[in-house]
C-alpha cells in the first residue's frame, strides 16, 4: 500500500445467489482526495459501499483501510458498527434516514451516539451526569454546534429536520457524518433531489472538506455535474466489473463508458451526460 494509499481494495467479489454484484475489484483510493464510483443502474455501486462499511459481507477479497492513527484495518472483517467507531469510515445513503422529529441538533448529537455510550462505560453512570459522561455531553455539543456552523445550518439548528427542504436535509445528512470525525466519508448520491443551485452548493462543500479539512470522499454520483467538478479520480463500474478509470477529462471520452452508459447502438453526443468544466 504506497503512503498515499487510504484504501486499498483488492478482488473484491460480492455475490448474492447466482448473481455477481461486484466481480474481482480493486481500487485505490487516495488519502485527502474525491473519488468517484460511477456506472449505469444496477452496477454495484451501493453494493460496493455495502461491502466496504460492513453491511455486507463480501464473498471474497479484501479492503485495507491505512488509518491514520490506528494503523492497517481490514474493513472486511468488521461489523457496521466497527467500521464506523473505529475505522472512521463514515457513510450516508441514498434514501435520507434522519430522524425526522428530532431537531438538526438532536440529529447530530444522536450521531455520535458512540462516544456517549463509551463514557457511560455502558452502565448507569451516564444516566446519573457523572463526569467523564458530562464532558462527553459537552463535546459531543461543541463538535455539532461546530458542523452546523460549518455547513451553515445554525439558523435551523432547533428545527425539526423532516420539516426541511430536501436540499437541505441532505446537507444535514453530510453534517451528521462529519460529527464522526470521519478518516473517510462516503456518500451515496448526495446530489439525488438537488436543484442546479444546490448541487453547485454541494460542489463547493465536498471541494472544501477535501481541500481545506484533508478528508477523503469516496463519492457515487449520477449527477454529472457534480462528479466532473469535484473528483479527482473516477472509477466506472458496470455488471459489477470495473470497466475504466481516471481523471474527470479520460473517463468523459472514454468510449467504454460512453458505450456503457448510452448503449452500443446509441450515437447521442455524451456531453448531455457527461456534464462540467473539468
Ligand atoms: N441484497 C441483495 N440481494 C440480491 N441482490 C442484490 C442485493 N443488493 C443488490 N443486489 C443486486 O446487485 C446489483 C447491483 O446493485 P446496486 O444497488 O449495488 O447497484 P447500483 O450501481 O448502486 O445501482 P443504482 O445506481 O440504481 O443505485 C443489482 O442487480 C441488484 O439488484
Amino acid at each position: 500500500m504506497s503512503a498515499a494509499t487510504l484504501l486499498s481494495v483488492e478482488n473484491l467479489t460480492m455475490r448474492f445467489g447466482g448473481l455477481t454484484a461486484i466481480d474481482d475489484l480493486s481500487l485505490s483510493v487516495p488519502a485527502g482526495k474525491i473519488t468517484a464510483i460511477i456506472g449505469p443502474n444496477g452496477a454495484g455501486k451501493t453494493t460496493f459501499f455495502n461491502c466496504l462499511t460492513g453491511f455486507y459481507k463480501p464473498t471474497t477479497g479484501s479492503v485495507r483501510l491505512a488509518h491514520p492513527k490506528r494503523g492497517e484495518m481490514r474493513l472486511e472483517t468488521m461489523t457496521g458498527h466497527r467500521v464506523a467507531r473505529d475505522a472512521q469510515v463514515v457513510r450516508t445513503f441514498q434514501n435520507i434516514r434522519l430522524f425526522p422529529k428530532m431537531t438538526v441538533l438532536e440529529n447530530l448529537i444522536v450521531a455520535q451516539h458512540n462516544r456517549l455510550q463509551d463514557a457511560s462505560r455502558f452502565s448507569i453512570a451516564g444516566l446519573f451526569s457523572l463526569p467523564g459522561y458530562r464532558k462527553a455531553e459537552v463535546e459531543a455539543l461543541k463538535t455539532a454546534v461546530h458542523w452546523l456552523d460549518r455547513l451553515g445550518l445554525t439558523g435551523i439548528a432547533d428545527t425539526a429536520a423532516g420539516d426541511l427542504p430536501y436540499g437541505t436535509q441532505r446537507r444535514i445528512e453530510i453534517a451528521r457524518a462529519l460529527c464522526v470525525d470521519p478518516v473517510l466519508l462516503c456518500l451515496d448520491e448526495p446530489a439525488a433531489g438537488l436543484n442546479p443551485r444546490e448541487s453547485a452548493e454541494l460542489n463547493t462543500l465536498l471541494l472544501s472538506l477535501c481541500r481545506e479539512e484533508g478528508i477523503a470522499i469516496l463519492l457515487i454520483e449520477h449527477d454529472m455535474s457534480v462528479v466532473m467538478n469535484v473528483s479527482d479520480h473516477i472509477c466506472v463500474l458496470n455488471y459489477g466489473r470495473k470497466i475504466a478509470e481516471g481523471t474527470p477529462l479520460e473517463i468523459r471520452n472514454d468510449p467504454q463508458v460512453i458505450k456503457a452508459y448510452l448503449g452500443e447502438d446509441d450515437e447521442s453526443e455524451p456531453a448531455t451526460l457527461i456534464g462540467g468544466n473539468a
